[in-house]
């Protein structure tokens, strides 16, 4: 998995049989050096057809990197780099190629998961709800969870385990909930030449300007109902809105940014879950952590809480998902995508 946020590859080994979580294996980090996040960055946006070489040459050796750490590997999930996402339009790019891959690790890869869905009319994402599912069984949830993504974009899945299947009606209801980390790391990265504002340090020490935080919130997206999903820029205007703001205030806004499309998107929630199990790059800001449990009136937990890994459960998310697709089973379903019904997106390329 090669995520919005451009930081680098994660890799990750699941043992499964598409429906349960049989075991968890080794995982590997393989971050991108600046001129690879630089080659990936200038390919935002674009669609196939268009010159992608040097972006497609960065990706393949970065994953072919990462899954060559891994003995005994029968099935590689390869979700690939999304470029552009206008699933009511042009449709959604995921840079890789997976026939090549397949080629050179001599192990059958799954990938391009999002363009069945969206040929048929879903919204191609968010994915890792089905396997969230499976999660919340392996923790042995017995009520209603949420898991919370807070990756470059958020995306909020609620599970409802006693349904007998992620498919079965009423099992899930997933959607993007709005920007995360990508625009605030685009804010540190113009004015600071910063990665992130790590460990919230920036928004720590600023105050939130509450017209900008209302401004924001009178977006559309906000009032369209689940599911919905975004493309990493979609929320450009938030740049605008903190344009004027100081570095430790503009943080601070677009943290409670972030963390109010949250609460805004918890609101479409069937019941309330027990709990908020949250993934992703943003559970590691104490500042975001601490402006969602504020704001929610259930426990904000990360993930490891439950036994869970926070920086590899979509890598994880995308193994499963490749099992499921090789054995014909459904990867998402009209409560994760919109989707008509449940459908396996995915393609398997051969060695
Ligand atoms: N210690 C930290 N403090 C603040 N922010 C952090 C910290 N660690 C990670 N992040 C943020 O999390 C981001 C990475 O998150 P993650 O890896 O979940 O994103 P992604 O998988 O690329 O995105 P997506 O889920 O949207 O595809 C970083 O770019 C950074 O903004
Ligand atoms: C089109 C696309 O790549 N979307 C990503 C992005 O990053 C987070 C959010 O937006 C989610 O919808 C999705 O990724 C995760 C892995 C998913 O499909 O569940």
């Amino acid at each position: 998995m090669s995520g919005t946020s451009l930081d680098g590859v994660d890799a990750a080994v699941v043992q499964t049989d598409g429906q349960r979580i049989l075991g968890f294996g080794p995982t590997r980090y393989r971050g991108y050096a600046e001129a690879e996040r630089q080659v990936l960055r200038a390919a935002l946006g674009r669609w196939p057809g268009e010159d992608l070489d040097a972006a497609l040459s960065v990706l393949q050796s970065a994953h072919l990197e990462a899954f060559s750490s891994f003995d005994g590997i029968e099935l590689v999930g390869f979700h690939g780099q999304t470029l552009a996402h206008d699933p009511r339009g042009r449709g959604t790019h995921q840079l890789g190629d997976g026939s090549a891959l397949a080629e050179a690790l001599g192990v059958p890869v799954v990938w391009d998961f999002r363009s069945a869905d969206v040929a048929l009319g879903g919204e191609g994402a968010p994915l890792a709800p089905f396997f969230h599912f499976a999660c919340a069984r392996w923790i042995g949830a017995e009520r209603p969870v949420a898991f919370l993504n807070l990756g470059g974009v958020g995306n909020l899945t609620w599970v409802d385990p006693r349904r007998p299947a992620p498919e079965a009606e009423g099992a899930l209801l997933a959607f993007d909930t709005g920007p995360a980390n990508a625009p605030i790391n685009d804010l540190v990265g113009q004015r600071l030449g910063l990665d992130c504002d790590r460990d919230g340090v920036l928004a720590r020490r600023g105050r939130v300007e509450e017209g900008a935080l209302e401004l924001f919130l009178e977006e559309a997206f906000f009032r369209r109902m689940p599911p919905k999903s975004l493309d990493r820029d979609d929320f450009a205007v938030m740049l605008d809105l903190v344009r004027e703001l100081s570095d430790a205030d503009a943080a601070a806004t677009m943290t409670a940014m972030a963390a109010a499309a949250v609460m805004q998107g918890m609101e479409h929630c069937p019941e309330p879950p027990e709990r908020v199990l949250v993934t992703g790059g943003g559970r590691h800001n104490p500042v975001m952590m601490r402006m969602l449990a504020a704001s929610l009136d259930c426990l904000v937990e990360p993930v490891e809480r439950v036994g869970l890994d926070g920086d590899m459960l979509e890598a994880q998310a995308f193994a499963y998902l490749a099992v499921r697709v090789l054995r014909g089973l459904p990867t998402s379903a009209p409560g994760t995508t919109g989707v008509a019904a449940p459908v396996g997106g995915g393609q398997v390329s051969r060695p």
